[in-house]
């Protein structure tokens, strides 16, 4: 951004999709971010309103009864082919979405052997449902998270975590559901370090170019400074609350449930080989259309909220050598070979948000590209103390804010790290002590690479776990590397 642009005028010109988000009629209306952040304002739809969706929501009320009793895909064969028409509002497509993407999981994972073909019933309403919010035909976080929770708080309060309750899951298990509403408390206590933070980047990246010394706009240029350090001091102080939040995983969700019997309904249909699924999923359109498609599962790396901090801090993620990506969500041709293996993780993830939260990140990176890492490298490079107006020591706080959020965030990601520890490679290892000759759906989603005897293993993503997300958090180290001497 050129210091010009700072000009009020010249912002006021501009149309509204560039404004400031400060200067927006309903900030961040557009992107779908609420006072939730990612969630929506008033929680998610409980029913169609339509009586005409019965079908759906009689299933869906009953899905872990229907899976238990292994007649979950009969009666999804039974369905009607229903139309999307009588979706009316937003909250309607997305409870569409929740509902059929809930059925999906199900009736692939629900039995002995994966399903490997999925009926119109299921997939006609879902690939319209799916396109209509611009995501991949498949339980997303946002189907399992985002859009599928209640509380019981009455003042409609989802930051607190024992109010929180998931409206489905596939085993009906109090596990499951405070799997999901952890993740739920987690997006709304980092809500409203949205507008601070796009506050705080308009500010210091509107004065980052100017050049020191910076006697006449002296307030200005200390008054952004601070403005960014108490955002970041804000930011340091709120991971360590959604990092608290996080370990309360255990309080509720044992891991051996999660491994064995919630964990395998995640899984996607993309390097699911070894668990049944060599070409991914067959979605039959009816009258001989159709097509073979590999997704990823259902993960909380699909976070915007996480996606958001990441942007924010300037955190860059690089494709990972332990990721084995076979189709991108977008493309749709489906089995063809990836011309692209090389895109990073947490940028096909994008492809899984929904559209506007997916179009929010890509404004946050164009608007302010490198986030805070470049804010603070760019005025600390600029410093040349040759002034009478000193801002040496506003700086060196900036720096500190700026470093002690860095930290935070890799705390954040070390004790993701533990979770994944207790609830994937523990139970896994216990598993196959065990039982070391049979491979179940729970352990053939997680165990996904045994070239030449070596097995590892994998995210409901098809990562290469424990590798993968060290280089995450390697990632995240990485940005906080700024030298602090040109102040000194
Ligand atoms: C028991 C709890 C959890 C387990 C077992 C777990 C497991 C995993 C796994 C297996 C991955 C690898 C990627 C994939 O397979 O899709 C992953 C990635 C990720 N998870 Fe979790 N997760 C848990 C909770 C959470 C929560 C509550 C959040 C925050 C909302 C979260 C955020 C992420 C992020 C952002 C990634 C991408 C890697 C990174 O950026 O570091 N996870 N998780």
């Amino acid at each position: 951004m050129s210091p010009t642009e700072c000009d009020p005028l010249i912002k006021r010109k501009r149309k509204l999709g560039d404004l400031p988000l400060a200067e927006l009629p309903d900030p961040l209306r557009d992107f779908a971010v609420t006072k939730n952040g990612f969630l929506p304002e008033n929680g998610p739809l409980k029913r169609l309103p339509d009586a005409y969706y019965a079908p759906w929501e009689d299933l869906i009320e009953r899905l872990s009864a229907l899976i238990e009793n292994n007649t979950l895909r009969q009666k999804v064969d039974k369905l009607p082919v229903l139309s999307v028409e009588h979706l009316k509002t937003e909250a309607e497509w997305q409870r569409a979405f929740v509902i059929l993407g809930f059925l999906t999981h199900g009736y692939i994972w629900g039995g002995d052997a994966p399903a490997q073909i999925l009926p119109p019933p299921l997939t006609v309403p879902l690939l319209a449902v799916s396109s209509h919010l611009g995501m991949p035909p498949v339980a997303t976080y946002a189907a399992l998270n985002l859009w599928n929770f209640g509380t019981t708080s009455p003042s409609n309060n989802f930051a607190d975590l024992d109010n929180l309750y998931s409206l489905h899951t596939f085993t009906g298990t109090r596990d499951e559901s405070w799997f999901y509403s952890v993740s739920v408390a987690i997006e709304t206590a980092g809500a409203e370090l949205i507008p601070v933070m796009m506050n705080a980047l308009e500010e210091v990246f509107c004065v980052m170019n100017k050049p020191y010394p910076v006697e006449t706009n002296f307030e200005g240029y200390k008054k952004a400074i601070g403005m960014a350090t108490s955002a970041l001091r804000g930011l340091c102080k709120r991971l360590g609350e959604l990092g608290a939040l996080l370990v309360r995983m255990d309080e509720h969700c044992d891991p051996a449930i999660f491994y064995h019997r919630i964990r395998p309904f995640l899984a996607g249909s993309k390097n699911m080989a070894s668990a049944g699924l060599p070409r991914g999923v067959f979605y039959k359109e009816g009258e001989g259309k159709g097509s073979w498609r590999k997704y990823r599962g259902g993960s909380n790396g699909q976070s915007s909220l996480i996606g958001f901090l990441d942007l924010v801090l300037g955190v860059e993620h690089r494709y990972s050598v332990y990721e084995r990506g076979d189709l991108k969500p977008a493309q749709e041709t489906h089995i063809e070979e990836n011309e692209d293996k090389k895109q990073a993780f947490h940028d096909e993830v994008r492809e899984y948000m929904p559209a506007p939260h997916r179009r929010f990140l890509e404004y946050l990176e164009d608007r302010y590209p490198g986030g805070m890492r470049t804010a603070v490298e760019r005025l600390m490079g600029n410093y040349s103390g040759k002034s009478e107006k000193d801002v040496s020591n506003e700086l060196e706080e900036l720096w500190k804010a700026f470093q002690s959020a860095i930290k935070a965030m890799v705390d954040f990601r070390s004790h993701h790290l533990q979770m994944v520890a207790r609830y994937i490679i523990i139970p896994s290892r216990q598993h196959r002590q065990c039982d070391g000759s049979k491979v179940n759906l729970a352990t053939a989603s997680s165990i996904q690479r045994s070239d030449q005897d070596k097995t590892e293993l994998t995210g409901t993503g098809g990562t290469a776990l424990l590798p993968f997300l060290k280089q995450s958090r390697e990632e995240t180290l990485q940005a906080g590397n700024l030298s602090i001497e040109v102040l000194q």
